[in-house]
């Protein structure tokens, strides 16, 4: 049966407003809540269903629960602190010394049923690659601003555009597909 309601484990505000834009015309209902999760050391897919099986041990009512791990491949390091020290002004320099600057954004959505259901996992990729920031910088310490896909940045891109085209839309339309099948 699919879930009418999901819980969005996130501490990401801007996160949450895509997924609510990209969902909204599902009836799923969305909520949020913003959990506080240790992350093993591990492939984005075992670090994100291990995130998603913790919190669901966390939330504990029969709760749906989705995580999300948004990652530059390459740049493997782009974790929340990792950003937030360098900012994104800075964050093209670290491939300075290579000349090959194409990255992949990875978003993998992991969804559980609640304590010890099995968890499942809906990923997007999209390829672009590493410039300097360029575009408005609002994505609360993110990376949009240097990560440019066919010629324009995330930043430079509206909101509908980017989630036509970025990993989390991507990821978004696989669990979009999954809950129609699930009816
Ligand atoms: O579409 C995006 N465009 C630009 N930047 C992004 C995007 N998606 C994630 N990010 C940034 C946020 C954080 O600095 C880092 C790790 O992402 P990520 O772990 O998913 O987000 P987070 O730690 O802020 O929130 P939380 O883990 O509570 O969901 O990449
Ligand atoms: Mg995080």
């Amino acid at each position: 049966m699919a879930p009418k309601e999901l819980n969005f484990i996130t501490g990401n505000n801007n996160k949450l407003k895509e997924v609510q834009a990209i969902l909204s015309e599902t009836p799923v209902k969305l909520q949020s809540q913003s959990l506080d999760l240790p992350e093993l050391q591990g492939t984005i897919e075992e670090i994100t269903k291990d995130k998603c099986g913790r919190a669901a041990d966390l939330v504990r009512q029969e709760a749906y629960v989705l995580r999300d791990l948004g990652v530059v491949v390459l740049i493997y390091m782009s974790s929340k602190w990792f950003l937030k020290a360098l900012g994104v002004h800075q964050f093209h320099k670290l491939l300075a010394g290579f000349d090959d600057k194409s990255a992949q954004a990875v978003c993998t959505f992991a969804y559980c049923e609640g304590p010890g259901h099995e968890v499942i996992i809906f990923q997007g990729r999209t390829h672009g690659k590493i410039v300097e920031a360029r575009g408005p910088t609002d994505f609360d310490q993110g990376w949009d601003a240097c990560f440019e896909h066919e010629g324009q940045t995330y930043a430079e891109m509206r909101g509908e555009e980017k989630n036509k085209i970025s990993h989390r839309g991507k990821a978004l339309e696989k669990l979009k597909e999954w809950l129609k099948q699930e009816v």
